[in-house]
């Protein structure tokens, strides 16, 4: 047996292929996706959360902490809850309840850029609860696109990725493992509602057509009206491609 002494998140893991720790919980978001990036992939890992992180891991669309968490952990793996873990398990009592929690990765990985994924589902929990179609009339949104749109046109990148060739690639492994931010409590639709919407004003700034480029995308898979709330993996992965092929990029 290796025992290695050290921060988890600094070190370099060895191979394994079973993971099964009792973890200090402020690190559960930047310890998952290190294990999720790391490679080759492990077979499954057990882990005691928090019960809200653990939640928020198994979340499905509808749940109250269905989240960008959830969504992008689910992506990558099954999560199952495998059992609860009340505080008065141990002595003297902590302040949170706990859960363990079983992760599993997929293989193989889904065919799609995390960077992508990551860029759209960003967006789209900014407000959960807000539609589609109001969150992408955003004036940020809108110019960060219309900027990634104009760079690939220059590029002439969009060609390659509109034949589907998008894939889990090493730089995506990257961004999963420097993904420290702390995903775990994102309360986004808590936060004050300052964002700005396009509208025709803007359109003497000759965005209103890109604008309506991102609409008709919206319209075209029926996600205008539809909440980040109550879509599946597989919604996300279809509006992911409907603005890939149409050249719109969210990285
Ligand atoms: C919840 S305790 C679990 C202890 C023991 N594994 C057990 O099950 O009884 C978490 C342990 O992780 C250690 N720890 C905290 N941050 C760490 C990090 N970044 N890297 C490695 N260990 C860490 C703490 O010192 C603590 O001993």
């Amino acid at each position: 047996m290796q025992v290695i002494q050290g921060d988890v998140l600094k070190c370099d893991l060895p191979y394994f292929d079973i993971c099964v720790a009792n973890i200090p919980y402020q690190i559960s978001s930047p310890l998952t996706f290190k294990l999720l990036s790391h490679r080759p992939i492990f077979r499954c890992a057990v882990i005691m959360f928090q019960r809200e992180f653990a939640m928020r891991l198994v979340a499905q669309p509808g749940d109250t902490l269905y989240c960008r968490l959830s969504v992008n952990v689910q992506l990558l793996s099954r999560v199952s809850h495998l059992l609860k873990v009340g505080r008065n398990n141990f002595r003297p009592p902590p302040k949170v309840d706990s859960s363990v929690v079983r992760i599993e990765p997929r293989k193989p990985l889904p065919p799609v850029s995390f960077k992508e994924w990551d860029g759209l589902v960003r967006i789209c929990f900014n407000r959960k609860n807000k539609t589609l179609g109001s969150l992408f009339k955003q004036k940020r949104v809108l110019e960060l696109l219309e900027k990634n749109y104009k760079t690939m046109q220059s590029l002439q990148l969009a060609q390659e990725s509109e034949m589907g060739e998008e894939k889990m690639s090493p730089d995506d492994v990257a961004v999963l493992a420097n993904m420290v931010e702390d995903l775990s409590m994102e309360m986004s639709d808590e936060k004050e509602d300052d964002d700005m919407e396009m509208d025709d004003a803007d359109v003497a700034d000759g965005r209103a057509s890109f604008r309506e480029k991102i609409m008709g995308i919206l319209q075209q898979g029926d996600f205008a009206e539809k909440r980040s709330s109550k879509l599946s993996q597989v919604d996300f992965l279809y509006l992911l491609s409907l603005f890939n092929k149409a050249g719109i990029h969210f990285s």
